[in-house]
């Protein structure tokens, strides 16, 4: 199993909580002024939200969606990773692939040279149907991505994950046992499915790996078609939330300190507890 290292450079993550508009260049200007001011605050590793640059909607997916190669948010985000010398993780965009004519939700990466260093398409689509409350179906307009994401940085490796995605304990429990320090997640939650499991799952996908778990939510716009939770959070590897917030703008930061992640591994060892004789492929368990 791979190891997390000790020695990584000390890293300031800051989550981006970001009003979201209608207008997509509004929106990348916003999110331009917002890195630039985590990176004053020291912040080196700056998330955005879920679909920071278009509303949240799937009727509104294939309007905004882009080419990663062509279209402008990309450019943006890279010249705003580059300009605050910060790692971004760049939200998440709805993308069109030209080759294969579908839309992704999408999440970009960037180094501080401003270099794409990872892209997770949303692999598991947030298709629900909570009588009376929400029905959402991203599947109407929207593809999943075939394969899970980790990108390597200064600090150690980072899982990305997009919203729906963090129900899934399977993709975090993979991360961290290649070696991944946190699960990042660019997320949207509602008023109905917010207050019930935002921040639960959180700490659970925490405390199951005893790794670092920050969801990062547009801020609340009550006369968007969508209103979202908010609450943009960070969690520690011992499911303790570092910092937390409402709905509205702003922007969170936690120093992740890895030395204290790996004496709380080392005082409740679970990695090497694990009976994998037991339930080593819990796919092949009939339901
Ligand atoms: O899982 C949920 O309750 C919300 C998920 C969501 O909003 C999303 O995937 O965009």
């Amino acid at each position: 199993m791979a190891t997390t290292s000790t020695t990584a450079t000390p890293c300031k993550l800051a989550l981006i909580q970001l009003a979201v508009t209608a207008d997509k260049q509004a929106n990348l200007d916003n999110a331009r002024t917002h890195v630039l001011n985590a990176a004053s605050n020291g912040a080196n590793l700056i998330v955005l939200p879920e679909c920071f640059n278009s509303p949240y909607g799937t009727k509104h997916f294939p309007q905004y969606a882009e080419s990663l190669k062509e279209g402008p948010s990309v450019k943006a985000l890279s010249a705003m990773a580059k300009d605050a010398k910060a790692y971004l993780i760049g939200g998440s965009i709805p993308e069109h692939d030209p080759t294969d004519d579908k839309i992704y939700n999408t999440c970009t990466v960037y180094n501080p040279n401003g270099e794409i260093i990872g892209t997770h398409r949303k692999v598991h689509l947030f298709d629900i149907d909570v009588p009376g409350k929400i029905r959402f179906q991203e599947s109407e307009t929207l593809s999943a991505g075939k394969q899970l994401t980790h990108v390597d940085t200064d600090f150690g490796k980072i899982g990305i994950g997009i919203c729906y995605d963090i129900r899934f304990p399977e993709p975090a429990m993979i991360a961290a046992r290649q070696g991944c320090f946190a699960m990042i997640y660019p997320g949207a939650f509602n008023m109905t499915t917010g207050p019930l499991h935002w921040e639960l799952l959180q700490r659970a996908r925490a405390v199951d790996n005893q790794i670092f778990v920050a969801a990062c939510s547009p801020a609340r716009d009550l006369s968007a078609d969508y209103h979202a939770w908010g609450h943009s959070t960070i969690v520690g590897p011992s499911g303790d939330v570092l910092e937390t917030m409402d709905e509205k703008q702003g922007i969170i930061y936690a120093d992740l300190d890895l030395k204290k992640m790996h004496e709380f591994r080392q005082s409740i060892p679970l990695i090497t507890q694990r009976r994998f004789d037991l339930y080593a492929d819990v796919s092949k368990v009939k339901p």
